[in-house]
């Protein structure tokens, strides 16, 4: 299959600083984690490219690693523009975290440029099993009121990161609406559901 054939998808990851956003994305594409020591917070944004194969098709990934600190985010709606898929992320072992999906969910409502894009919420840092403080039960009930996908798992010890996003591409090629987007003429007109950001996209911003 030529390059020109391979779907591109654009995924992101959005949650508060440290629950393990570049380290999620680190595992997936690179199979590394990095000590305390090396890793550093995500300052604006940062992407990476990474191939799957989902029933012999073969699919490029377009990651975008977001800052989760305030200071750090700029031109949010841009990230969330013509992305397909949207990983919420938060740490097992730190309730605040928890507490603040809903509000993550909400500014993904306010800026995601389709209302069908595939959503997933992933409680990261299962190995350490016993500072946890939100129980998977907690975790499954809050994708079931967001009407997300749910996983938990580790950046450190690799324990389904695999899975969370290739469950995220599956459900991404499930949805019709969102491949149709794709198939639309390259420039289009898109009105945020804030209505203060008019402006022409690409169906596919990657
Ligand atoms: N034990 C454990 N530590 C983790 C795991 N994932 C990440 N960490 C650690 O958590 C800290 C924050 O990880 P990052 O990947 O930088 O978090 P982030 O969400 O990208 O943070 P920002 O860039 O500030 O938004 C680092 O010290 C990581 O080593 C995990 O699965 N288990």
């Amino acid at each position: 299959m030529s390059q020109q054939e391979t779907p591109t998808l654009k995924l992101l990851l959005i949650g508060n600083s440290s629950v393990g956003k570049s380290s999620l994305l680190l595992r997936f594409t690179d199979d590394t984690f990095l000590p305390q020591d090396e890793v550093s917070a995500t300052i604006g944004v940062d992407f990476k490219v990474s191939m799957m194969e989902v029933d012999g098709k073969r699919y490029k990934l377009t990651i975008w690693d977001t800052a989760g600190q305030e200071r750090f985010r700029t031109l949010t709606s841009s990230y969330y523009r013509g992305a397909q898929g949207v990983i919420l992320v938060y740490d097992v072992s730190n309730r605040d975290t928890f507490d603040a999906l809903q509000n993550w969910y909400t500014e993904l409502q306010t800026y995601s440029s389709s209302k069908d894009v595939v959503k997933m919420i992933v409680g990261n840092k299962v190995d350490k099993e016993s500072s946890r403080v939100v129980t998977y039960k907690e975790g499954a009930a809050m994708a079931q009121k967001l009407q997300t996908l749910f996983i938990e798992c580790s950046a450190k010890t690799k324990v389904g990161v695999q899975e969370a996003f290739e469950e995220l591409v599956q459900k991404i090629i499930e949805t019709p609406s969102l491949w149709q987007k794709q198939q639309a003429p390259a420039s289009t007109i898109r009105v945020s559901s804030n209505g203060n950001d008019e402006q022409e996209s690409s169906p596919c911003a990657c």
